[in-house]
């Protein structure tokens, strides 16, 4: 899974300026030679990557960008003054497509039949692991749960990317065998009826029960679940990709203070001065300048969530990150209402920016893969800081502290990947009397172990400020830590 942040811009350079048609005048020369001047070039469109950006958002609310025109030439051998560039500032990591000419206005836009969104989009990852099941050849997505004796096709999948057809001929793992009694005992006609024994373990062993149906006769399950997939993954990517490409790559803007010229300015037109032949010695014709290049452009940032907001079911993340930011994810006074992760771009003072996850999905067991389990703690991967939110009451008997502990128990399971992540800590709910009684006992409990506690309210914004700055402080020095290169 990963956050592209897309943003579509009009870039319009500006025109060169025209050429003049004038003339000499001094006193004592009745009728002077050529003195027009040229026009000046139309300014540049320039995209420069600053580190200090972390998103597209800027862009959105602003989409068309000009420079300035070349002024014309004037009398006297003057020339036109250029138009200034136009510099934008995108993030490091911009990847900059070419969208089409930017037409008049009312003109179709260019990705009118597009599907490729604007905003905050998340795609599929190419990389990390996937629960397939391989039944036959033919793939199926299965649920997060499942784990075959230890079964995993990672290294056969590194080297039969030309010979899939082959995989029957494979030795068989013990899967085999139950898979063949299910097939045989469907095809018996015993689909109506309650499931053989064999089917029910392969139920419980994590199956849908769509996969068991569609085993044909004879078939066989080659290839145990948990399988990376990522080649092919990667090769189904490239199928689809062209409809994402309208464009061709124009620039990858990779550095801070990386500079791509994304529309030139016309160049000014040249004054009559430079037309004065040995057979016109008053040529009264100039050259008009030439139209800037106008085009629209597709941006795209890859985003890596700087913040991720973890915490138990109905705890208020939703709540919380659109009190914070634009993002509007569904709130309910139920667990699970959030089933995706939500981003959301938070604006701080000073033009900084940070970009919020609302990562569902945690339950306990979450690091043997229950509930979301694994998909869950690979959105949290790939987050700077982690925020752990706390309530009083998120489900029915639950108590902030043993929740700290067991998401923490969780986070240690998964892998070492955690250790070192910055963490801060809220207790959210404080306007309700439950979550004010617990400030001071859940202060003293976390100062023991050097921990601050924030308390908020995400519902009236109440110490939302003061979180803030302490998740931006932790996030300035994960990214400090970023571009020395340890992190
Ligand atoms: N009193 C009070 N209620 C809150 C506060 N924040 C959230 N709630 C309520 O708590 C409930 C759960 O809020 P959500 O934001 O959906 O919680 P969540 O953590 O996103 O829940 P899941 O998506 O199910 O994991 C809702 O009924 C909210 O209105 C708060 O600061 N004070
Ligand atoms: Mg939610």
């Amino acid at each position: 899974m990963r956050f592209i942040d897309r943003v579509r811009i009009q870039v319009c350079a500006g025109d060169g300026g025209n050429g003049a048609v004038a003339w000499r005048r001094e006193a004592h020369v009745p009728k002077g030679g050529p003195a027009g001047g040229d026009g000046g070039n139309g300014g540049d469109i320039w995209l420069v990557a600053d580190e200090g950006l972390s998103t597209l958002l800027d862009l959105k609310y602003r989409q068309h960008h000009r420079a300035q025109p070349g002024r014309a030439g004037a009398g006297a051998g003057k020339n036109g003054r250029g138009g200034e560039d136009w510099v934008i500032k995108v993030p490091v990591g911009t990847a900059v497509y070419f969208e089409g000419v930017a037409g008049d206005p009312g003109d179709p836009l260019p990705w009118q039949d597009d599907e490729a969104q604007s905003g905050i989009v998340v795609e599929d990852d190419d990389e990390g692991m996937e629960n397939v099941w391989i039944v036959d050849g033919q793939q199926f997505a299965g649920p997060p749960v499942v784990e075959l004796d230890g079964e995993d096709a990672d290294e056969d999948d590194e080297d039969d990317e030309d010979d899939e057809d082959d995989e029957e001929d494979e030795g068989e793992p013990d899967d085999a065998a139950l898979a063949l009694a299910i097939a045989a005992s469907l095809d018996a006609g015993e689909l109506g009826g309650p499931l053989p024994e064999s089917a029910q373990e392969l139920l419980d062993a994590g199956a849908t029960p769509a996969i068991i149906a569609a085993l044909p006769q004879g078939a066989s399950i080659t290839e145990g679940a948990q399988r990376r997939n990522m080649r092919d993954k990667r090769r189904a990517k490239r199928e689809v990709r062209p409809t994402y490409e309208r464009g061709d790559l124009i620039g990858d803007l990779q550095d801070h203070g990386d500079r791509l010229l994304v529309a030139r300015g016309g160049r000014g037109g040249r004054g009559n001065i430079h037309f004065r032949s040995s057979t016109n010695r008053t040529p009264d014709r100039a050259e008009p300048g030439t139209e800037g290049e106008a085009r629209w452009l597709r941006l795209e940032l890859k985003l890596l969530a700087d913040v991720g907001i973890v915490g138990y079911p109905n705890v208020g993340k939703s709540t919380l990150i659109s009190s914070i930011s634009r993002a509007r994810p569904e709130i309910g006074a139920y667990p699970f209402t959030t089933l995706t992760p939500q981003l959301g771009v938070v604006s701080l003072s000073d033009e900084r920016t940070m970009v919020v996850a609302d990562v569902p999905g945690l339950v306990d067991g979450a690091s043997e893969g229950r509930g979301l389990g694994h998909e869950f703690l690979r959105h949290l991967e790939r987050t700077r800081v982690l925020l752990h939110l706390l309530a009083p009451d998120p489900t029915e008997g639950r108590e902030p502290l043993v929740d700290l502990e067991a998401l923490e128990g969780e986070l240690r399971r998964y892998g070492s990947m955690f250790d070192g992540r910055p963490r801060v800590v809220a207790l959210n709910k404080i306007d309700t009397p439950e979550g004010e009684a617990m400030i001071r006992r859940t202060r003293r409990a976390l100062r023991k172990r050097n921990i601050p506690l924030f308390p908020i309210c995400a519902v009236t914004g109440e110490g939302t400020e003061a979180l803030l700055e302490a998740l931006w402080r932790r996030l300035v020095l994960v990214r400090e830590r970023e571009r020395s290169g340890l992190g």
